[in-house]
């Protein structure tokens, strides 16, 4: 089997679960520990990409420039990437990563919206530096669906295109059909980002591993939105059983996991209610912390806040549409009251 790329997004993902707290000197330390453990790809910026800080998403607590620049500074081997979402991210932002010493950004947009990624990717390659596709919430469309505006990626130039399960709500099946549809019309490279809200990060990795991923994601200790995503020691771990040997040392990564990041999770990364109704709905997992708020204010449940976004296909980018939700949901549930 071939030897899966590992890009570690901590540093990104990671941000959503801590509220985008990551300072100069914890990124600097998880930078370290995963280039010396010679993990080769690190992703950091704001969770929702480039230029994510905003009252919609979430502030950061320290620029993510200064984040970025520490950790280009820091790696020996590995290369910075970050995610960039068009609409959030302008070119503006990307030139300025570009400058400061990003070597690879990830465009992430809904799964249906690939030609949206258009002048980024070109950007990218003008810039000269490697340009993945992030299809999001790919549990929302088929296979051939996936593998039409994986296409568009491929002529648009990208080096590579992920099939992303934002929500958590794919099984191996699910995991297996989308990957290999991929493989199947590209001549890139294929990639997969899990969540972990089924219980399934893992599985699902190996699953996308076995029908041919060329690349795949993890986060130290399952630091990642909603439910986490599948923990990189973990990954490395398994691939090693397997007989797959990625050339990353799962010890220095396990103490990674267990001195650097473990003291910085506010609380553990677990598939409580919330996270499990999340990816039972299909509903996207940076959404977790924006239900729970509106949940309290509103004094509903977190699920049925979720069951509705799920009914209702929302998708990342509509945060604001969680508020008008709860609103409506404690509306009807006072009409009730009164019947
Ligand atoms: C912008 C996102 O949070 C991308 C991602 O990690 C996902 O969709 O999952
Ligand atoms: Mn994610």
């Amino acid at each position: 089997m071939k030897i899966p790329r590992l890009t570690d997004t901590t540093l990104r993902d990671g941000s959503h679960a801590i509220s985008y707290s990551y300072t100069v000197e914890q990124t600097r330390e998880i930078v370290r520990g995963l280039d010396e453990a010679s993990v080769p790809v690190i992703e950091v910026s704001h969770g929702a990409g480039l230029n994510g800080s905003t009252i919609q998403q979430g502030f950061s607590k320290t620029p993510e420039y200064d984040l970025i620049k520490t950790a280009v500074e820091t790696a020996k081997q590995a290369k910075i990437a970050s995610l960039f979402v068009p609409g959030i991210g302008t070119s503006e932002e990307l030139k300025k990563a570009v400058d400061i010493g990003i070597q690879a950004v990830r465009v992430a947009v809904h799964c249906t919206e690939a030609d949206v990624t258009e002048q980024y990717i070109r950007l990218a390659k003008e810039l000269e530096i490697e340009a993945v596709g992030f299809l999001m919430m790919a549990h929302t469309q088929p296979k051939e669906v996936l593998a039409e505006q994986a296409k568009l990626m491929e002529s648009y130039g990208a080096d590579c295109v992920y099939i992303v399960d934002s929500a958590g709500a794919l099984v191996p099946q699910g995991v297996r059909e989308r990957v290999s549809a991929l493989k199947d019309v590209l001549s890139i490279d294929v990639g997969f980002h899990a969540h972990n809200n089924l219980g399934l990060a893992i599985g699902n990795t190996v699953a996308a591993i076995e029908s041919g991923a060329d690349q795949v994601d993890g986060t130290v200790r399952a630091l990642g939105a909603g439910a986490g995503n599948a923990p990189t020691e973990v990954i490395v771990a398994t691939l090693n059983k397997m007989g797959i040997n990625t050339g990353i040392s799962l010890s220095h990564l396990m103490d990674l996991a267990e001195d650097v990041v473990a003291p910085i999770i506010p609380s553990p990364i677990v598939i409580d209610r919330d996270n499990l109704s999340s990816g039972y709905a299909g509903v996207y997992n940076s959404f977790l912390l924006h239900v729970r708020h509106a949940a309290e204010k509103f004094d509903l449940n977190p699920t049925e806040i979720m069951e509705e976004l799920g009914r209702r296909q929302a998708i990342a980018g509509q945060e604001d549409w969680i508020i008008d939700v709860a609103l409506e949901l404690a509306d009807k549930k006072k009409d009730m009251a009164h019947i």
